[in-house]
């Protein structure tokens, strides 16, 4: 079964409650109704109703038994700015201010997931990564035992032979500009996780560098091969290898005469790249030029599951992403019943 049909699966089965603050955008308002007739998820956008409301008619689609709220005109306004200015007070944060912040959507709904009124939430259509990733750093943080939050795509590249029959995880291509060695290690980790628990895969991580196993020296390979150690310290189960260039990682011929012996070079599913200029480059270049799909960026390491688009998103693209981030609501769930 192909991931995404499996994910559309599980998410229908325990449908969650997922939040669109960008309720008044139109690829939001034709992707709420798709995910709510197909019994994906429990959408509740936000926005100025009638402002929604005529557009859904402008775009024939009607929007009935999906719920729309207005911050400015919730019950729970007091009560999420109450919480937030608790939680960041010793900041800096006065509730005068806190009162103009939550009633910005993001902030709103990010409240909304932090105080359980929600299981998830999704936005990025208009709104830029850094407009997703601050309220939710400042609001629900990490999950326990996790130093720091990423990204990831799932990449589907059609009629490739590379990774799972041209499906790999991408790492990361969102979040961190440039993550130090302790941060690359948790990235790398953060994925291979990703992989088996949301993907059902069985993780080959390749740390990505224009090196291969010491065929070059620089400060910025030495980043590398350190995130590797640690990751091997930190994680021996897992098998993450490094450092590689793409080639090396992927090609198994290659692989035989840059890394021979490897359990992952030439067959690495999930790919770590060394910074967020060449992982958000790399992922639109292979998105591009091979035709790929690339599901995400989907954020991993947050308490609970907020997740970004990108702003040339389709609508099939925010289905795509509601479902996985209720599936990422189940798996924390689940977790917590252990
Ligand atoms: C992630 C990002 C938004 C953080 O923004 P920032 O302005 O640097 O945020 P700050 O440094 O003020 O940090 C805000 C909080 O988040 C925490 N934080 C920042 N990055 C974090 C991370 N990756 N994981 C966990 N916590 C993080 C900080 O410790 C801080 O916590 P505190 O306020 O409780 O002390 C920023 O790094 C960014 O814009 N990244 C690139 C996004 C992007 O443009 N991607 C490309 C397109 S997809
Ligand atoms: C993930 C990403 O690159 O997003 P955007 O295209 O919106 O910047």
């Amino acid at each position: 079964m192909k991931i995404m049909d499996k994910i559309y699966e599980v998410a229908k089965q325990n449908k969650q409650r997922i939040v669109l603050p960008e309720g008044e955008e139109e690829r939001n308002i034709i992707a709420a109704k798709k995910i709510h007739d197909e019994g994906i998820a429990t959408i509740i956008m936000i926005g100025d109703k009638q402002k929604i409301k005529s557009k859904s008619q402008e775009l024939g689609v009607d929007l009935t038994g999906i719920d729309i709220i207005n911050p400015i005109e919730s019950d729970n306004l007091n009560k999420y700015i109450d919480e937030f200015y608790e939680l960041r007070k010793k900041k800096g944060m006065t509730r005068e201010k806190a009162e103009i912040i939550v009633k910005d959507p993001l902030y709103f709904g990010t409240m909304m997931v932090k105080l359980d009124d929600a299981e998830g939430m999704v936005s990025g259509a208009i709104h830029t990564t850094g407009d997703l990733l601050r309220p939710g750093l400042q609001i629900i943080k990490t999950a326990p035992g996790v130093s720091v939050v990423s990204s990831f795509f799932i990449m589907q590249v059609p009629g490739s032979k590379y990774g799972e029959e041209g499906m790999l995880l991408f790492s990361d291509c969102a979040v961190n500009p440039n993550p130090n060695s302790d941060q690359l290690a948790a990235i790398a980790i953060a994925t291979a996780d990703t992989a088996k628990e949301l993907c059902n895969l069985d993780p080959k991580v390749a740390m990505l560098s224009f090196s291969t196993k010491g065929s070059a020296d620089h400060e910025f390979v030495d980043k590398v091969r350190s995130a590797t150690e640690k990751a091997h310290e930190l994680r021996p189960d897992l098998d993450i290898e490094g450092e590689l260039q793409l080639d090396a990682a992927i090609v198994q011929n290659v692989a035989d005469l840059k890394a021979p012996g490897s359990k992952v070079a030439g067959k690495a599913n999930v790919l770590v790249f060394p910074d967020l200029q060449s992982g958000n480059i790399g992922y639109k270049l292979v998105q591009r030029f091979a035709n790929a799909e690339a599901i995400g960026p989907i954020c991993q390491g947050f308490a609970k599951p907020i997740n970004d688009l990108s702003r040339g998103c389709s609508i099939e693209d925010i289905v795509n992403v509601v479902a996985i981030t209720s599936v990422q609501a189940i798996i924390k769930k689940e977790y917590r019943r252990y």
